[in-house]
């Protein structure tokens, strides 16, 4: 695999595409998820979240998200900024950037008739799927889907698709239209080593050619050093941030996931 270029950082940035929490604390049900936890992400940057189970990285998408009630601010752009203009051209009102989730892997049972083309015009337009799909839909399902090498997905079964082939249609609609920000969740889970390395360089490739923000969760370590920019350590707190290289060999990873330290330091 080649290695994937890293994007532009902090310096080029403009506040308009740039995400910045600062004290989130989340509390669901009395118990405190979230605790004091800050990061930015910048254009064309991508993040990955790491934590142990429970550590809180659903919780913090969700919150990102607007779907959870939280304390601390998470902002975008400047408050009443200018509307903003998306990748694609489009033009969004007021000063709040789109965001684009790719959630864990729904299943899908292995004989359900629902096609990719079904699938998205449920998702994108108000259509009902049981009357015939005018091909206006049809092309706009195969422009989305092209913008994630999927065009030949188009007709497929979705319970047919492998884990690879899931993510990429869970991309497309993601990017439909295309966002500031694309979040992740465990993308890398159930997708095969060479699905692994297409989805890498496909995001690689989406966030040059429009960029666009990308964060990230992931238990698979090994393949943080070919794609992000930047690694934020979580477990309930940011334990620690920083190029992947640096958060690998720390001290807080190996004490975070209950590795040893060999004699004299070594890993
Ligand atoms: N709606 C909820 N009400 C109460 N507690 C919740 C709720 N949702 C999540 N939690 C708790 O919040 C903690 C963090 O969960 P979360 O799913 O965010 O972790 P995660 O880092 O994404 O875990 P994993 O890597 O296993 O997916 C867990 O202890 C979980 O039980």
């Amino acid at each position: 695999m080649r290695k994937i270029k890293h994007g532009k950082m902090a310096g080029g940035c403009s506040d308009a595409c740039c995400l910045k929490l600062e004290g989130l604390n989340v509390r669901l049900e009395g118990e405190e998820i979230l605790e004091d936890v800050s990061f930015h992400l910048h254009c064309g940057e991508i993040a990955a979240l790491i934590g142990p189970n429970g550590a809180g990285k659903s919780t913090l998408f969700r919150s990102i998200l607007g779907q959870l009630p939280y304390g601390g601010n998470i902002t975008f752009s400047p408050a009443g900024g200018p509307a903003i203009r998306l990748a694609d051209g489009t033009v969004t009102g007021g000063s709040r950037p789109l965001i684009g989730y790719v959630p864990q892997s729904p299943s899908f049972d292995r004989g359900d008739p629902v096609s990719v083309l079904d699938f998205f015009t449920a998702a994108t337009a108000r259509w009902p799927v049981w009357l015939p799909i005018p091909e206006k839909y049809r092309e706009r399902c195969r422009s989305s889907l092209a913008r994630v090498h999927g065009e030949d997905l188009l007709d497929r079964a979705m319970g047919a698709l492998s884990g690879g082939q899931l993510q990429r249609v869970l991309l497309a609609l993601a990017l439909e239209p295309v966002p500031h920000i694309l979040i992740l969740d465990e993308p890398l889970s159930g997708v095969d080593i060479e699905g692994e390395h297409q989805l890498l360089e496909m995001l690689d490739e989406l966030r040059t050619k429009y960029d666009l923000s990308i964060l990230l969760s992931t238990h698979d370590f090994a393949t943080l050093g070919q794609f992000a920019d930047k690694v934020i350590l979580l477990n309930k707190k940011v334990l620690k941030s920083g190029p992947p290289e640096e958060i690998l060999s720390s001290p807080e990873f190996y004490e975070t996931f209950h590795l040893r330290v060999g004699k004299g330091g070594e890993r």
